[in-house]
C-alpha cells in the first residue's frame, strides 16, 4: 500500500484547561480527499494547524509523507487554503501576485521570479481557469473565484498535500461543482487533499472518507454512513434517536 501523506497517532491539543482534540488518528491516503465535518469548536482549526506547524501537539504523533511534518514543509508540499475570514480581500494583489506566493519557498535568495516559476503560475491559473482575471485585485473576486486562486497558489506550489478549510462558505452551488471538479482532478494525479466543511450535502461528491469531529473522532467512513441521521444528531451535539 502506498505511504500514507498525514499520518496522525493520538494527538492531543490543549488550550490551558480547554481539550480541542482528544485521541485523534488518521490517515490520508494519496489520491484520498476525506471531508472533516463538525460544528463551532469541534477542534477542526486546531487539526489544521497541528499539521501546519502553528498548533502545538500535547501529545500524538504527527507524520507527513512518512517522516517529519517540519522538513514536508520545508519541502514545499503541504499547502492551505484558509477561511475567508482569514485573508485581507482589500489588500493590494493581483491574483497572479497570490499564486506566485506559492512559489516562494523555491526562489533562490534574489527572490525574483524566473521562467519556470512564471510557467508554474500561469499554468496553475488556467487550471483554475481564472486566465481572464490573472491580473484583479483579489478582493474583486466572487467567493467561488476566490477559492480558487488559493488552489491555484498549493498547485503552482506543487503541493501533495492540500489543506482547505472552508472551502464552500460563500460559494454559491455552481461554482461548487466547478471547485468538487477541481478538487477531484487534483485528487486523481496523487494529492491527499483534507477539507473542513458544513456542507453536508455536498460531501458524497467530494470526498471519499468522511470524518466526524466532536474534538475527538466520532466516526471515520463512508461518506454516505457518516450521513446517517444519527451519527449526524451526535456531531453536531443532538440526542440520538
Ligand atoms: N487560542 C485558543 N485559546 C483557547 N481556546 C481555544 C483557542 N483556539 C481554539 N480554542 C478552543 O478549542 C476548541 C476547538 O477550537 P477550533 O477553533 O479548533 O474549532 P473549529 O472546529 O475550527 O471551530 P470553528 O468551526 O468555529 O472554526 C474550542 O473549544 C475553542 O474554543
Amino acid at each position: 500500500m502506498a505511504e500514507s501523506i498525514i499520518s496522525i497517532r493520538d494527538l492531543v491539543v490543549r488550550y490551558g484547561t480547554v481539550q480541542a482534540l482528544a485521541d485523534v488518528s488518521l490517515e490520508l491516503s494519496p489520491g484520498r480527499i476525506i471531508g472533516i465535518i463538525g460544528m463551532n469548536g469541534s477542534g477542526k482549526s486546531s487539526l489544521f494547524g497541528a499539521v501546519m506547524g502553528s498548533v502545538k501537539a500535547a501529545s500524538g504523533d504527527i507524520r507527513l509523507f512518512g517522516g517529519d511534518p517540519a522538513r514536508a514543509r520545508k519541502r514545499n508540499l503541504v499547502s492551505y487554503v484558509p477561511q475567508s475570514e482569514a485573508v485581507d480581500w482589500d489588500f493590494p494583489i493581483s491574483v497572479a501576485e497570490v499564486v506566485m506566493t506559492g512559489r516562494y519557498g523555491r526562489l533562490g535568495v534574489t527572490r525574483r521570479p524566473r521562467a519556470a516559476d512564471r510557467d508554474a503560475v500561469a499554468r496553475a491559473i488556467d487550471r483554475v481557469g481564472l486566465v481572464d482575471l490573472a491580473e484583479r485585485q483579489i478582493g474583486e473576486l466572487s467567493g467561488g473565484q476566490r477559492k480558487r486562486v488559493f488552489v491555484a497558489r498549493g498547485i503552482a506550489q506543487e503541493a501533495t498535500l492540500m489543506l482547505l478549510d472552508e472551502p464552500f462558505a460563500g460559494v454559491d452551488k455552481g461554482s461548487e461543482h466547478t471547485i468538487v471538479a477541481l478538487l477531484r482532478g487534483l485528487a486523481a494525479e496523487g494529492r491527499g487533499i483534507l477539507i473542513s466543511t458544513h456542507d453536508l450535502a455536498g460531501v458524497p461528491e467530494l470526498c471519499d472518507e468522511v470524518i466526524l469531529l466532536k474534538n475527538r473522532v466520532l466516526f471515520h467512513g463512508a461518506p454516505e454512513d457518516a450521513l446517517a441521521a444519527d451519527r449526524l444528531a451526535l456531531a453536531f451535539g443532538l440526542e440520538p434517536r
